[in-house]
């Protein structure tokens, strides 16, 4: 039996069963294996599969990137070659693009790479067309645009999501806050502090069981954790991007079907072909990118507000305002100070390396 043919089984089996106290055992049992399974799907263990591919490593460029997923033809490139002036092959013919396309945008001053990609087809994880080394290459994006066709079936946002989802890949989702600390000896001691809605512990055991953890401490902060959150922490290579569901082809539709989709959480409607919303569009990609803008202001001088240095949350202190410029200077600093929404004052506040800066602040960096 292919791995494809027992993960679908699993699946199968998985349907069949009754969730209940039971089955919870059981059903545990049948989540590790799939995780498992599908991890062998991801990189066989012969090696080869998963990333790369001859036109799939592009070069990387730009303070973010955000990478185009869909089915065929509904538009990936349109919407690529108009938002970045790049050249994308659009034609009406399923996979058009056949490699990754890149492109850069500008927005508020931050330079973000696009990357066009081929179109995938559902069971694209299990190696069918180039949906893996497609999927590979989301794996890397700071945001997905999951591209959709509004003029076919609501469906398909699902198996787009189920396929990421199967190569590891946790969309608009943040890491569940569980803890798994493996010890040598004393068996397994389950700790919550919320209440468990969507797990027990003869289910965590079974999980346990089957990636043969017999001694750890589990310690669960995440409230309605699932079996399957705690699978995605002991396997550890998830990934968690978010993701914004471009709903195109608004142009063939009307204003009563349009009010129905934007009932849909993180979508944006629009059309790529007409230039339809677009401004939402790069409004939200900006907002959901969370990228912090920092001017410089050169001693005596008024900032620059031209060129800000473009840093990502969780790494925009002044130290990575320094590293970002040159690697030296860092080293040269004997304080910053820095003016807008991270400073305690607006007259300004002196600070040094670990300050965390906010979007749009502006700072000067005195030298030793
Ligand atoms: N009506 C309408 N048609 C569109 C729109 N955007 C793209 N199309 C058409 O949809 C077809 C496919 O467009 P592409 O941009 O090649 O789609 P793709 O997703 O890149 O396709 P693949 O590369 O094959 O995966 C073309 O005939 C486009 O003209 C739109 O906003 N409205
Ligand atoms: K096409
Ligand atoms: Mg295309």
């Amino acid at each position: 039996m292919t791995t494809v043919q027992k993960i679908k089984e699993i699946e199968d089996e998985m349907a069949r069963t009754q969730k209940n106290k039971a089955t919870s055992y059981h059903l545990g049992l049948l989540k590790a294996k799939l995780a498992k399974l599908r991890r062998e799907l991801i990189a066989p263990p012969g090696g080869g599969g998963g990333g790369g591919g001859l036109g799939f490593d592009v070069a990387r460029t730009g303070i973010a990137s955000v990478g185009f997923v869909g089915f065929p033809s509904v538009g990936k490139s349109t919407l690529m070659s108009k938002l970045t002036g790049t050249h994308s092959e659009v034609s009406a013919i399923d996979f058009t693009t056949l490699t990754t396309v890149p492109g850069t945008v500008k927005v508020h001053g931050a330079p973000i790479q696009i990357l066009d990609l081929p179109g995938i087809i559902e069971g694209a994880n299990d190696g069918r067309g180039r949906g893996r080394q497609v999927i590979a290459v989301a794996r890397t994006c700071n945001l997905i645009f999951i591209v959709l066709d509004v003029l076919k079936p609501l469906q398909d946002k699902s198996i787009i999501e189920s396929e990421l989802e199967g190569f590891g890949i946790r969309l608009n989702k943040k890491p569940p806050s569980i803890i798994v600390r493996r010890k040598d000896k004393g068996g397994i001691a389950i700790s919550n502090t919320v209440p468990l809605t969507n797990i027990d512990h003869e289910e965590i055991k079974a999980v346990l069981s089957e990636f043969k953890i017999s001694n750890c401490d589990v310690a669960i902060r995440e409230p309605n954790a699932t079996a399957d959150d705690l699978v995605d922490i002991i396997e550890g290579n998830r990934v968690y991007i978010p993701a914004l569901y471009v709903l195109n082809k608004i142009d063939a539709i009307s204003i009563e079907e349009l009010d129905l989709l934007y009932k849909i959480p993180m979508s944006v409607p629009i059309s790529s072909k007409e230039w339809m919303n677009i401004d939402e569009l790069i409004q939200r990609m900006w907002e959901t990118l969370d990228l912090v803008r920092v001017y410089t202001k050169p001693r005596g001088q008024a900032p620059d507000y031209s060129s800000p240095v473009v840093l990502k949350r969780g790494k925009c202190t002044v130290e990575d305002f320094c590293n970002a410029i040159h690697k030296e200077i860092a080293k040269q600093l004997k304080y910053a100070i820095v003016w807008g929404a991270s400073a305690k004052h607006s007259r300004g506040q002196k600070v040094g390396l670990d300050h965390v800066m906010e979007d749009e602040d502006v700072v000067h960096i005195a030298k030793k």
